[in-house]
């Protein structure tokens, strides 16, 4: 299980976790939510080890280093230029110490040209590599920061199927997404980062309510507002 327990970070004055606690447990899709700014990225990086300057505990509770079991797919990925699609994955599995396997059964799902450059990539294409070098893995866990965004009708749907195969085979799966209904239709448990912090908790059976405390907030207060400019 991935573990955070009592987790702070600020930038500079700016205190942007205050104490946040969550788990990823095997076998489970666990989604994230909150407003832009709320945190969500910065909870990913520090979890993922890419944040320096944190306090809390964020661990593999099986002993192993978490960016050993876990891959990451992050908001915008970054690809090295003059690296192919095809290099960029065998790089992925070198850096790694795996054996380059062959991409084509996975390639046939999302159709990239692999032989062409990574950096002209379309935003949703860049997207795709991303996720297709997680895929060609086998991690345990699986961090996606927006993993829907960018990418076309076709592959939305691929990727929610697939990321319930995962799921049915063990993998912990943790995300964030703007897009409830992806959430919704994917995930176990939801919870929502807001004040720096965990504010609540949804189980599957409670997704209903989730979305009608997201209306009755809106409501209350934006749309509110909305009557007096419209
Ligand atoms: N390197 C940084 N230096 C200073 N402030 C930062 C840095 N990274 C993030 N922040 C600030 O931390 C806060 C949280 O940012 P973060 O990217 O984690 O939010 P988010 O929930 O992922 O937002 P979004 O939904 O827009 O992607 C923001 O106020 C942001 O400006």
């Amino acid at each position: 299980m991935l573990e955070v327990l009592n987790l702070h970070k600020a930038f500079g004055a700016h205190e942007v976790l205050r104490g946040v606690d969550l788990t990823l447990r095997p076998g489970t899709i666990h989604g994230l939510v909150g407003a832009n700014g709320a945190g969500k990225t910065t909870l990913i990086t520090c979890l993922y080890g890419l944040e320096k300057g944190f306090r809390g505990t964020v661990r593999d509770t099986a002993g192993v280093p978490v960016r050993q079991s876990t891959g990451l797919l992050p908001y915008e990925p970054y690809f090295y230029p003059r690296l192919t699609g095809r290099e960029y994955l065998e790089f992925c599995l070198q850096a790694r110490g795996r054996p380059v396997v062959d991409f084509t059964g996975w390639n046939q799902l999302l159709e990239l040209p692999l032989d062409q450059y990574a950096d002209e990539y379309s935003a949703g294409m860049r997207k795709k590599l991303a996720l297709l070098a997680l895929l060609v893995q086998d991690f345990d866990y699986l961090i996606l920061d927006e993993p829907f965004n960018g990418l076309d009708l076709e592959a939305n749907l691929l990727l929610k199927a697939v990321l319930k195969r995962l799921r049915d085979r063990g993998t912990g799966i943790l995300m964030t997404s703007h897009l409830l209904g992806a959430l919704t239709e994917t995930a176990d448990e939801i919870s929502v980062l807001m004040a720096g912090r965990i504010q609540r908790h949804y189980a599957a059976a409670e997704f209903g309510t989730l979305e009608q405390d997201l209306l009755d907030s809106l409501h209350r207060e934006k749309l509110g507002l909305l009557d007096a400019l419209l």
